[in-house]
């Protein structure tokens, strides 16, 4: 089932972030500052301490010779294990398309507000235009105005709750996400041969995919130090794929080590993230880490995201391959719907917490949470009894 609120909330009144660079006020409103232990530690200028992630070249994966495949797959395997993170050159996707989904996404949020919010979103949902995972009205909110689209299957699309999309859309975003679905089931066949695992082991279990979509635009902002673009999280798919904007600033950082790592974009590539879905199935072995965005003092920057995921019918959960005595299964078995629902109504910043695998063996039974706490099976396994 597709993931819909269904408690009423009230969010108090979200400023658009467009509208407030448009004031010129220097004050930033009290909704956006954050906590201090949660405001970005340097202003995002082309920091030297930026990193760039491991790279990948996918012709070399797809057509290169046998020496080329094996060190480029040694490559992702090291970028999931260490980063859960990696940026993919070469990948087959016409520029021009990249180009022109970044035209489309700037036409729209170029609009007037007026025109913009025709395509609201509701409280507590990820589709349409404004601020998502914002559920109370003493929520600290982020410097970014979203538009959120979900995509495939169309029977997942919630007519009551669905924006029709704006015309400069239409054919565009269906282009993309052909192509980018293309991309998704490419990079999990090798991520499986990474794992030395058959290729096809996670199309094969995930039915038919979900895929949605995010544009996020982030205004400059008069007091980057004081904001966050975006709340820290990790996605609740399978594989994310983030476009950054043509000459884009450094905006997207990864919690490495208990360190925000500001991650330098390269022209033409695409980032991609592991997420939850994966360090499940690989039972941790893959992480889905922590990331956040941060804002600029001069630049805007346009951010195109696309979570692909498996059906909401699915069962998720350690695979067997991924478990033995000496890695027991640190993750409960769950059904893939039923997170994605508390993925969305949960706020941004508790999604940290969501996937937290606690350090005692999971005979004592805390496993993963799918609430934003802890969650305690009351019903220990055999083997704890004994
Ligand atoms: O804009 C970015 O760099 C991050 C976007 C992101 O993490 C998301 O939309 O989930
Ligand atoms: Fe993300």
């Amino acid at each position: 089932m597709a993931p819909v609120l269904d408690f009423p909330i009230n969010v108090g009144l979200i400023d658009d972030v467009q509208e407030l660079k448009k004031a010129r006020k220097t004050k930033i409103p009290n909704r956006f500052v954050r906590d201090v232990a949660e405001r970005p530690a340097v202003a995002t200028t082309q920091s030297p301490l930026s990193t760039s992630i491991p790279v990948i070249d996918l012709s070399k994966l797809m057509k290169g010779n046998k020496e080329d495949f094996h060190f480029e797959i040694m490559k992702l395997s090291a970028s999931c294990d260490e980063w859960g993170f990696f940026q993919v050159i070469n990948h087959g996707i016409d520029l021009d398309l990249l180009k022109k989904i970044e035209k489309v996404a700037m036409e729209f949020f170029m609009l007037p507000v007026e025109e913009k919010q025709k395509y609201p979103m509701a409280p507590g949902t990820v589709q349409g235009y404004g601020q998502a995972f914002v559920f109370s009205e003493d929520q600290k909110l982020d410097w970014c105005n979203m538009f959120a689209l979900g995509l495939v299957p169309h029977s997942i699309r919630n007519p009551k709750l669905w924006p029709t999309n704006p015309p400069m859309f239409s054919d565009t975003v269906e282009t993309y996400s052909r192509e980018i679905r293309k991309l998704c089931k490419d990079l999990l066949r090798f991520i499986a041969l990474s794992l030395g695992l058959r290729g096809n082991v996670f199309e094969d279990m995930f039915g038919e995919s979900v895929q949605a979509m995010r544009m996020n635009y982030y205004p400059a902002c008069p007091r980057p130090d004081l904001v966050l673009g975006l709340s820290p999280h990790s996605d609740g798919s399978a594989l994310t794929v983030l476009q950054q904007g043509k000459g884009s600033t450094v905006g997207l950082q990864i919690l490495k080590n208990n360190t925000w790592v500001p991650i330098q974009p390269v022209t033409n590539a695409l980032v991609i993230n592991i997420g939850d879905t994966i360090e499940v199935l690989t039972n941790g072995r893959y992480k889905s880490s922590e990331h956040r965005a941060v804002t600029h003092k001069e630049n805007d920057r346009l951010s195109i995201v696309t979570f692909y995921a498996p059906s909401y019918e699915i069962e998720i959960g350690p695979m067997p391959e991924m478990v033995d005595e000496n890695n027991h299964s640190k993750y409960r078995r769950y059904n893939h719907g039923e997170y994605s629902r508390h993925y969305v109504t949960n706020k941004l910043q508790d999604r940290p917490e969501a996937l937290r695998v606690v350090q005692e063996p999971i005979n004592a039974c805390w496993s993963i949470c799918l609430l934003g706490r802890r969650v305690y099976s009351p019903t220990p396994p055999k083997s704890a009894e004994s």
